[in-house]
């Protein structure tokens, strides 16, 4: 399908040459090389739909950028299967090429010697992208972006934020259904950050782009994504959306609000709890009684929309679990499991 990625049964396992410690230990290793397998990623299996921004997450080490990589069609996988927009990656490397645009936040893709705009003119040499609809998209990124006022200077001296903004502008510029963006904000300050998630969050909504993200970033995280998938130790641990997960791991939300009328008589909602009831404040939170997984227990959208249905109230506000502290619940029970 169009824009679609798959990915089936996908694992990679690089093998490499340990060095024994020491002088005696490496002549042994010279003359009898210790090899060591690592599993950098195993029978992964998950699909981003068309249209779709997708954060894959996991620690370092997980095995995000050697899946980005196999998806990129810079590695093959030791086994499994996937497709980018139809496509098999690693199987073709050019078709796969004109589908997608990629984004390292740590290395540029661009001409190092050359001015940012240089580098557009030969990307749109290369895809082959009429003048016009070149143009029309440099000004749309431009205005996005704002790349005109550093566009003139060598990619060399600009800044890791201009750099960046530069980079996203070139992996766009051929018009591709999916985006892969491996840590795009990674060292930027937050003004610029806000800037390029609103850029990305246009792609998505205006454009139809397909974005596959890893950031370790969770602000990044709600701004961007509606689902997850969330790896460790090269596994797929976990598989759904920002409610799901928050519902799974992170029950720890109250409600506060304050009464029109504190002679109201208040009680408990369908899995909400009644924490506290003083003249006109009221407290509610998750009454467990379905466990933190239990299929109807509520989000704390859910509980804030049922609590203002429910009663008058003059003020309300929540408190809601870190998505920080979610991901490490996440990460440590999942991960564990
Ligand atoms: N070319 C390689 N040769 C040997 N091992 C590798 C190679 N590339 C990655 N690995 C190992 O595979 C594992 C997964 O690495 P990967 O770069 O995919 O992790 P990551 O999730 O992107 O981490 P980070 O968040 O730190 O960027 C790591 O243990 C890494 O050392």
């Amino acid at each position: 399908m169009i824009g679609s990625i798959e990915v089936r049964g996908l694992s990679r396992t690089f093998h490499t040459t340990v060095r024994r410690p020491g002088f005696t230990g490496a002549l042994r290793s010279l003359v009898n090389p210790e090899r060591v397998a690592k599993h950098a990623v195993s029978d992964i299996t998950f699909d981003v739909g068309a249209g779709e921004l997708l954060a894959l997450l996991g620690p370092n080490g997980a095995g995000k950028s050697t899946t980005i990589k196999i998806l990129t069609g810079i590695l093959t996988p030791t086994s499994g299967e996937a497709r980018v927009a139809g496509v098999v990656p690693y199987r073709e490397r050019e078709r796969n090429a004109r589908n997608i645009g990629a984004v390292f936040g740590q290395r540029t893709q661009l001409w190092w010697d050359l001015p940012a705009r240089e580098s557009f003119a030969i990307l749109r040499d290369i895809y082959e992208v009429p003048k016009a609809e070149h143009a029309a998209r440099l000004k749309e990124f431009d205005e996005l972006l704002d790349l005109s006022s550093f566009w003139d200077t060598r990619v060399r001296h600009l800044s890791l934020g201009q750099r960046v903004r530069c980079d996203l502008a070139a992996a766009l510029l051929h018009d591709p259904p999916v985006v892969f963006l491996d840590e795009p904000t990674i060292g930027m300050d937050v003004v610029v950050k806000e800037q390029v998630r609103e850029f990305l969050r246009h792609q998505v909504e205006q454009r139809g782009r397909t974005v596959l993200l890893t950031t370790h970033d969770m602000t990044e995280v709600e701004r961007l994504a509606e689902r997850v998938v969330l790896i460790n130790h090269g596994r797929l641990v976990l598989d759904g959306t920002l409610d799901e997960i928050r519902r799974k791991f992170g029950s720890t939300w109250q409600v506060r609000a304050t009464l029109a009328d504190p002679h109201t008589e208040v009680t408990a909602l369908p899995g909400i709890a009644l924490l506290r009831h003083e003249g006109a404040r009221v407290v509610f939170g998750p009454d467990g009684s379905e466990g933190p997984d239990g299929p109807t227990a509520p989000t704390v959208h859910q509980a804030l929309k049922s609590v203002i249905e429910r009663y008058e109230v003059t003020d309300i506000a929540l408190d809601e679990a870190d998505l920080e502290d979610v991901m490490r619940a996440a990460y440590v029970q999942a991960g564990d499991a």
